[in-house]
């Protein structure tokens, strides 16, 4: 998959902007969270493609160069399921929840993958490659290239690279999964910082509830007394809102919070 989105990457413009993103789209090939003229962009080119269920398909956008693109991604993604699928059964369990309990009320789970690819830029003090977020999802999975840093966590108020090590994946939890269990997990603030020299790929699947699913803190997971520190919300909402608002930490999160 990684050889292959770097081919997709390499191919002349004109032929990757047969797969546009179109301007407040959130599909396809270009620059997503672009809201204003004047907004200074991050240093990154997407792919982003919807993958399940079948109506957030959009055929048109998928590669047919290269030829093998589209069967490994499908590959790809049925095994990336399977993993999210395994580690929210151990997530559960260390909530003291039944392993099937996210599977159960996910429903028909919206999985969506997103390569990114940071060309080396001149000035990697001036810019970005992702500004700081958290994702949206449930729970997210990151590859990314080996030897090539870049993806940083925010960790107790400073940032903390992300060495890659060969053939292992990133999980991080995302705003879906904080939601639900009322602030026990957290999503992760992120971003990735652009490198002078070398360019950086990574492939990102996002895997979360389908649209229609309401989402606020199981109450199994919020203890007498406690606060519920979220209020309801179907997680199609809270997609919307995500993708229409700029990436600035962990503020998208605010929707959900009551104060
Ligand atoms: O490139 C990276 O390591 C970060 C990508 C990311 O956070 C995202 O696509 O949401
Ligand atoms: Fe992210």
């Amino acid at each position: 998959m990684e050889r292959l989105s770097r081919e997709f990457f390499m191919l002349p413009l004109e032929e990757k902007e047969r797969y546009p993103m179109a301007p407040g789209g959130i599909q396809g090939y270009g620059h997503a969270f672009v809201f204003s003229e004047d907004q200074k962009l991050d240093w990154c080119n997407m792919l982003a493609l919807g993958v399940s269920p079948a109506f957030i398909r959009q055929p048109m956008l998928w590669p047919t160069t290269p030829a093998a693109f589209t069967d490994t991604l499908e590959r790809y993604s049925a095994e990336v399921r399977a993993l999210c699928h395994r580690l929210l059964e151990h997530i559960a369990e260390t909530l003291g929840l039944a392993p099937g309990t996210f599977a159960g009320m996910f429903g028909d789970a919206v999985q969506a993958v997103r390569m990114n690819f940071y060309p080396p830029c001149p000035r990697p003090d001036l810019v970005l490659g992702l500004s700081a977020h958290s994702d949206g999802s449930a729970v997210t999975v990151l590859q990314q290239d080996a030897g090539r840093a870049g993806l940083q966590v925010l960790r107790d108020g400073a940032w903390v690279p992300v060495h890659p090590v060969p053939h292992a994946l990133v999980v991080n939890l995302g705003d879906s999964l904080e939601v639900l269990t009322n602030g026990r997990y957290k999503s992760v603030e992120h971003r990735a910082v652009t490198n002078g020299e070398q360019d950086r790929l990574s492939i990102v699947t996002f895997y979360a509830p389908a649209y229609d699913v309401e989402l606020g803190p199981l109450p199994e997971l919020v203890a007498d007394g406690e606060p519920c520190r979220y209020r309801r919300f179907k997680h199609g909402e809270y997609s919307r809102h995500y993708v229409t608002s700029k990436l600035e930490g962990k503020k998208t999160l605010d929707f959900a919070k009551i104060n």
